[in-house]
């Protein structure tokens, strides 16, 4: 008989903490129920409700999306059992962002700006199981799970990203597979289920850090999406269209979803890539540790950047002519961009400072972002 390998080890089941009693400047995003998707019409009566999420607030929350939370539920206590483990364990497959390199897992190494204090938070980010990343190196532990976080990372992307794209694609008057195409499963992509927690800190030293556990910033994939299942640990804020901080609430079995930089650029600024930033959480739960799950979409590794021919975009002038015309074998690939900025933004010793950083473009080839860092 083969010697059973790596058996499953049991897992405590992960319990979410109660969420904050303090009444906080929540902002109001929109929820769009996924579960109406498929019914005659459907689809266009949610496109028509996120339209002004997508182009002002680049927030929204997703429910009805058919993810039962038991699977959500075990995610969490899968990444919770992870980060526990030691740490040599856990270094044994780390970020390489030397080669701008996102997949595996990233230490807290680095000191927050010119502080004495160092970064609260590790992640895990864990590739597609398709057969393009069977190769890339995962822990031990993850690989004995792989059974269930194969399923649930492929079903995130049917159920929510792939429905999404469909509504993105509705709203600009585009084929409906336009951005589904793009963004395929099935081909190599720098897509990752993230797992990751932030641990408490003291008052001490956040003061330090203007309690900002991570500053302002955009997210960096391209026509690109991040989902953030329900957090009930307060922390997170987005800077609304009127430039106010506020706070994310969690909603029930649902997922907060935000438009990235490159669906911005893509769409020349149509569709709204916003900034956020992680702060200490309220005083019933600055003693807690905050375990998440997210999805961050990324297009795939061949598709040329280049803004989506739009009759919105067309209609609304924001396509130029260079635009329209612009050729694809010139134009940076998904990989190339992504890459090239996980290794800006990750590859150095401190993080970034919070300085406004309005001027600041970051760029490869066609494709220009400006660089946020609130
Ligand atoms: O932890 C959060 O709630 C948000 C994290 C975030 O903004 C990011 O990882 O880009
Ligand atoms: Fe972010």
């Amino acid at each position: 008989m083969p010697a059973l390998i790596n058996p499953k080890p049991n897992l405590e089941p992960f319990d979410r903490p109660k969420e904050t009693t303090e009444s906080l400047d929540w902002a109001p995003l929109a929820i769009i129920d996924l579960s109406a998707f498929d019914s005659p019409g459907g689809k266009e009566a949610l496109a028509r409700q996120l339209k002004d999420a997508l182009t002002r607030w680049g927030f929204w929350v997703v429910t009805g999306t058919g993810i039962p939370q038991e699977q959500v539920d075990r995610q969490l206590a899968i990444a919770n059992a992870f980060f526990k483990l030691p740490i040599e364990e856990k270094r044994k497959v780390p970020c390489d962002f030397s080669v701008g390199n996102y997949f595996g897992y990233r230490e807290p190494t680095r000191f927050i700006g010119n502080t004495d204090v160092k970064e609260n938070m590790e992640m895990l980010n864990l590739p597609k199981s398709t057969p393009d990343y069977d190769s890339v190196p995962r822990h031990e532990f993850i690989k004995t799970f792989q059974d269930e976080i194969a399923p649930f990372h492929r079903l995130v992307w049917e159920n929510v990203i792939r429905k999404l794209f469909v509504l993105f694609a509705i709203i600009l008057e585009l084929p409906e597979n336009y951005f589904v195409d793009r963004h395929s499963y099935d081909v190599p992509s720098e897509d990752h289920l993230r797992y990751m927690i932030y641990h408490p800190r003291s008052a001490e030293d956040d003061k330090k850090i203007n309690e900002q556990w991570s500053v302002g910033h955009t997210d960096f994939g391209q026509w690109s999406l991040t989902l953030l299942f329900a957090q009930t640990v307060a922390a997170l804020q987005i800077r609304t269209p009127d430039n106010e901080w506020k706070w994310v609430k969690p909603v029930e079995g649902g997922i907060t979803c935000n438009a990235a930089d490159t669906i911005s650029f893509l769409t020349k600024g149509y569709i709204k890539s916003t900034v956020h930033r992680v702060v200490r959480p309220p005083a019933d739960q600055t003693h807690l540790e905050r375990l998440g799950l997210f999805y961050f979409a990324r297009p795939g590794d061949d598709v040329p950047m280049l803004p989506a021919p739009s009759p919105v975009l067309r209609r609304e002038g924001f396509l130029t002519k260079e635009d329209e015309t612009a050729s694809e074998e010139d134009a940076v690939k998904g990989y190339e961009y992504v890459r090239a900025r996980v290794k800006n933004v990750h590859d150095r010793k401190a993080t970034r400072i919070a300085v406004n950083t309005e001027d600041t473009v970051f760029k490869v080839k066609n494709l220009a972002v400006q660089d946020l860092y609130l």
